[in-house]
């Protein structure tokens, strides 16, 4: 795709990420704010049927002691003092409307409202209900006072003795939210009570169907009682929610809105960046301001520098920007070509005298997959060296296992480079999934083992360390081994014994500047290292130590 439609492609989902990170929070808010009021609205009804319940519970317990009370008359029953005593009950408790005794047949024998009944008393029919303690109860009784009224009653009895109570009482509570509210009895099931403001079809409606009513305009809430067979609904208007939701809903829009603009502006500011890192890249290549550090890679046994690895660098504002980071932009946005052939310009402007004069030293420079998907890198490299005296040879493609995803393009590639005199190195070999594979089908030279394989030297068992393994498949296939990121003496030693010849990594030098690469290659060391293999004189020395890693058998496969 090309840089400008990315770019484009970044700023579209930079976007829609922020419309959906401001307009999610909303919606959010406002779900939540529908949830938490309705939530606290179910919450209040719930409290006032509490009420409602506790209270039947009360009336109860009152009706109880009424009758424990009558069953404690020891006279005659239905005699005139008994009656008093009956009248007085009723008139002292505020909720029994009726007193009264029944035979053991079921006759009605007296009341305090009626007095003696006398002639073809009424039956009182079997109880609807049986409670704890001998506690009976009729729900479904006309009045026994008034037996042509319509009116409900509800009638607790003990022994022979009964209390009649108007329903009314338990939802005469006062309340001004317009909430409805109606008492059910359960067995069998039907309404007793209900407020001024209730619809009783509504309420049995609700109570029916568990509280849910489809297409409602109210919504209800159900309380069972424990100690009597009742349950409670109470109900409110749904527009109540609305205004509860309405009190509450500023607070989430605003908490969601600010949590909005925070990820916003954090995406803006993470998409900014990109697109400024890609803008800034793109004016660094442009500018030459991509600088290259050489990594010097030496013989393990002489310390002799042989060649160096190409690492470009890159400073932004002052800041190192980590390659990982910078390479990955630039293959990502169609800039790493012209990367590496800043990469190669620098290398034959900085070294290219000091690689004319040692015909022997080479530096290996790193290719991108895109590099790898035609020849116009190799032409740019010929084109390049043809102006110079560097021999071909002398630059080495390193290229990753990543650099294969096109696998046909690449061998072609790889193979062209290679018949151009340059060798072929497989950067960090055995941290792809094929390696073994595409090592029969490339123009391979030389294998560079990873530094996570080289990091695990001295710290895992022998058997289960990888180096010496891909040491073993270089000697196999005839290819050279450089290692990679050696930073200890001690994996300086265990890859010379299992036969490792060369390798790069902090214990012999960082990547360094051209020039001081040019002073490590003929520093001490070098010096050094030529006394060694070669047992030469001061003079000998000095002319050998301008002819870094000297050839020697096998050096031209790294
Ligand atoms: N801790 C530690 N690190 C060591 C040691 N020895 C070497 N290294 C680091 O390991 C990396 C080796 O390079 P690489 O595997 O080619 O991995 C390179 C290479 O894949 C890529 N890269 C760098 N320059 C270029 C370039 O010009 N073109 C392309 N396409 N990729 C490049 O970026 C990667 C990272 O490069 P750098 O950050 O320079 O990191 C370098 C080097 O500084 C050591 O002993 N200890």
């Amino acid at each position: 795709m090309p840089a400008k439609a990315k770019r484009n492609l970044l700023i579209l989902l930079a976007a829609v990420l922020v419309l959906i990170v401001v307009l999610g929070p909303l919606g959010l808010g406002v779900f939540v704010a529908q949830r938490t009021s309705e939530r606290s609205e179910y919450a209040k009804l719930g409290v006032r049927a509490d009420y409602a319940l506790k209270r039947a519970d009360t009336v109860a317990s009152n009706l109880y002691g009424v009758l424990r009370e009558l069953d404690q008359w020891k006279g005659e029953r239905c005699t005139p003092k008994h009656l008093d005593h009956l009248r007085d009950l009723a008139l002292e408790n505020r909720f029994v409307q009726d007193a009264g005794v029944f035979a053991d047949d079921g006759r009605w024998l007296c009341s305090s409202l009626v007095g003696v009944l006398s002639g073809s008393a009424p039956q009182v029919s079997p109880p609807d209900w049986r409670g704890d303690h001998g506690i009976v109860g009729w729900f479904k009784m006309p009045r026994l006072s008034q037996a042509a009224s319509t009116r409900r009653t509800l009638v607790l009895g003990y022994d022979h003795f009964y209390v009649e109570l108007d329903p009314d009482v338990l939802v005469d509570a006062i309340d001004d939210y317009d909430r409805g509210i109606g008492v059910f009895v359960t067995t069998p099931p039907h309404l007793v009570a209900w407020n001024a403001v209730a619809n009783p079809e509504r309420l049995q409606a609700a109570f029916d169907s568990g509280g849910v009513v489809p297409g409602s305009d109210r919504f209800y809430v159900i309380r069972r009682s424990r100690v009597l067979p009742i349950a409670v609904v109470v109900s409110e208007p749904k527009s109540q929610l609305l205004v509860v939701w309405r009190n509450n809903v500023w607070g989430w829009l605003i908490a969601s809105l600010a949590v909005g603009a925070t990820l916003a502006w954090l995406i803006i500011r993470v998409f900014r960046a990109r697109l400024s890192l890609d803008g800034e890249l793109r004016r660094a290549i442009r500018r030459d301001e991509i600088g290259v550090a050489y990594q010097p890679i030496v013989d393990l046994e002489t310390r002799a520098c042989v060649g160096a690895e190409a690492l470009a660098r890159w400073h932004l504002h002052g800041a190192a920007i980590a390659p990982d980071v910078f390479i990955v932009a630039a293959e990502h946005n169609g800039l790493i070509r012209a990367l590496t052939d800043r990469v190669l310009e620098r290398i034959v402007r900085e070294l290219g005298d000091f690689l004319e004069a040692h015909r022997d030293f080479y530096v290996s420079i790193n290719v991108s997959a895109e590099d790898l998907t035609s020849r116009r890198f190799l032409d740019v490299l010929t084109r390049t060296l043809g102006r110079t005296e560097i021999r071909a040879a002398q630059i080495r493609i390193e290229a990753t296992e990543r650099g294969f995803i096109d696998a046909d393009a690449a061998r072609e590639v790889l193979k062209a480079f290679r018949e151009a005199g340059h060798p072929i190195y497989i950067d960090d070999f055995g941290t792809g999934y094929s390696s073994l594979s595409y090592l029969q089908t490339l123009p391979v030279d030389v294998l560079k083992i990873d530094k996570s394989f080289v990091d695990t030297i001295g710290y895992e068992a022998v058997s289960s360390s990888v180096a010496p393994h891909i040491i073993e498949i270089g000697r196999a296939l005839g290819l050279g081994v450089v290692a990679e990121g050696v930073e200890r003496e001690d994996q300086a030693r265990y890859l010379i014994e299992r036969g490792a010849r060369y390798a790069q990594g902090w214990l012999f030098s960082k990547a360094l500047p051209a020039e001081a690469l040019v002073r490590f290659v003929q520093g001490p060391a070098a010096v050094a290292a030529t006394e060694q293999s070669s047992g030469t004189g001061r003079r000998g020395r000095a002319r050998d130590a301008r002819r870094p890693g000297a050839p020697s058998s096998g050096q031209s496969r790294v």
